[in-house]
């Protein structure tokens, strides 16, 4: 019998990582070997495209859409990364998949990388937006071409990609989903100001074309994340990376298979109802919790309240 009193220890998993040291995601292994509930052939046949796949949430989704037989597409900035990506693919799964340089920002660029897509697969089924990211200042301090890169990779960049996507299925057509990796902004985002202001622009901006683009039969949702290791977390200082997982709860950092596997299961029939919808994965984040990631200002800190 247990003590009603005594509080059950906490236990962290390995894949949470050591909550007093952090990691920085999940490396190819663990990715290759990480079992998913769905069945090996969920997607066969269907094309997905994943923004920003070259690491992290990205890189994970690219790899579980390409076990479930998916047809996958993926692009970012950098070339070495998206060459990272289809390497383990190849090497864990023996297959080949499309990988397209490109900057979300640049709207011709995404009209390429879109045709493209079109042009090897013969069409897509489901976009994945998850190309993004921000730095952690205090909004006050913000440059304002620091606030521009952040609002035109987030909210312009994801919006060139679904436009073009939804042009092709409308000429088309053709059905189409698209699934936006947004945040965790229910109570703000304190020193991510610039990423808040986008990402709410998304959730609305997709919560409008759900309807509009219902009479095409256009899915349009989003995920918004908690904390979750990844790669990403090189943009935080040490200091703040150690509090990360206070920031829900739980008290854990979720990994990028949380939400690659959310992202398989919207790309599936099973979510043929679901749009216009807002997936939290946060661990309870949005109700309890604070990050701070560049550092939390005295006002906060008990000894600093007045
Ligand atoms: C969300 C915060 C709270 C939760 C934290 C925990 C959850 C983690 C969430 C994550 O999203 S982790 C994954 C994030 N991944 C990334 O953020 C990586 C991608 N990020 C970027 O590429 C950049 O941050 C960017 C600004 C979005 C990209 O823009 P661009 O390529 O144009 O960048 P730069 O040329 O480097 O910078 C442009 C401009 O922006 C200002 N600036 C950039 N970095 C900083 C910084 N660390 N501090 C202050 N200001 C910065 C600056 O004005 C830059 O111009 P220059 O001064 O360099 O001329
Ligand atoms: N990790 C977390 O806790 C959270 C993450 N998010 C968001 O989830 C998404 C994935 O993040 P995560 O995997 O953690 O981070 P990563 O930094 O690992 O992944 C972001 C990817 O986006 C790509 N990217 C950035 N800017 C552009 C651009 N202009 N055009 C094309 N690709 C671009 C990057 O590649 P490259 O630089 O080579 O282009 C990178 O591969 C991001 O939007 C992130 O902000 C949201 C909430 C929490």
């Amino acid at each position: 019998m247990s003590n009603s009193n005594v509080p059950p220890p906490k236990i962290f998993k390995p894949e949470d990582g050591d909550p007093g040291r952090p990691k920085r995601g999940m490396d190819e292994d663990a990715i290759k070997t990480q079992p998913t509930i769905f069945r090996e052939d969920l997607l066969e046949g269907k094309t997905v495209l994943i923004s920003g796949a070259g690491s992290g949430m990205g890189k994970a989704t690219a790899y579980l859409a390409a076990k479930l037989g998916a047809n996958v597409a993926i692009c970012g900035r950098t070339m070495e990364k998206l060459d990272s990506t289809v390497e383990m693919i190849r090497d864990g799964l023996g297959k080949e998949i499309l990988s397209v340089q490109t900057n979300i920002r640049s709207p011709e660029e995404v009209e390429d990388l879109i045709g493209t897509v079109h042009d090897h697969f013969g069409g897509l089924d489901t976009l994945v937006n998850n190309a993004g990211g921000q730095f952690p200042q205090d909004a006050i301090d913000f440059s304002r071409k620091g606030w521009l890169a952040v609002i035109d990779t987030n909210l312009n960049g994801t919006w060139w990609m679904m436009q073009e996507a939804a042009k092709r299925w409308r000429a088309d057509g053709k059905p189409g989903n698209i699934v936006n990796i947004v945040a965790n902004i229910e109570r703000g985002m304190p020193q991510a100001a610039h990423t808040c202001a986008a990402r709410a622009g998304v959730i609305y901006l997709s919560k409008t074309l759900a309807t509009e683009w219902a009479q095409w039969d256009v899915r349009v949702n989003c995920i918004g994340p908690g904390v979750i290791e990844t790669e990403g977390f090189r943009m935080y200082p040490e200091e703040a990376l150690k509090r990360f997982h206070k920031a829900n709860p739980m008290k854990m950092r979720g990994n990028a298979w949380d939400v690659a596997e959310m992202i398989a299961y919207l790309a599936s029939p099973a979510a043929r109802f679901i749009n216009g919808d807002l997936i939290i994965i946060d661990g309870g984040q949005a109700q309890w919790g604070v990050i701070w990631p560049a550092g939390m200002p005295d006002y906060f800190n008990e000894s600093g309240a007045a």
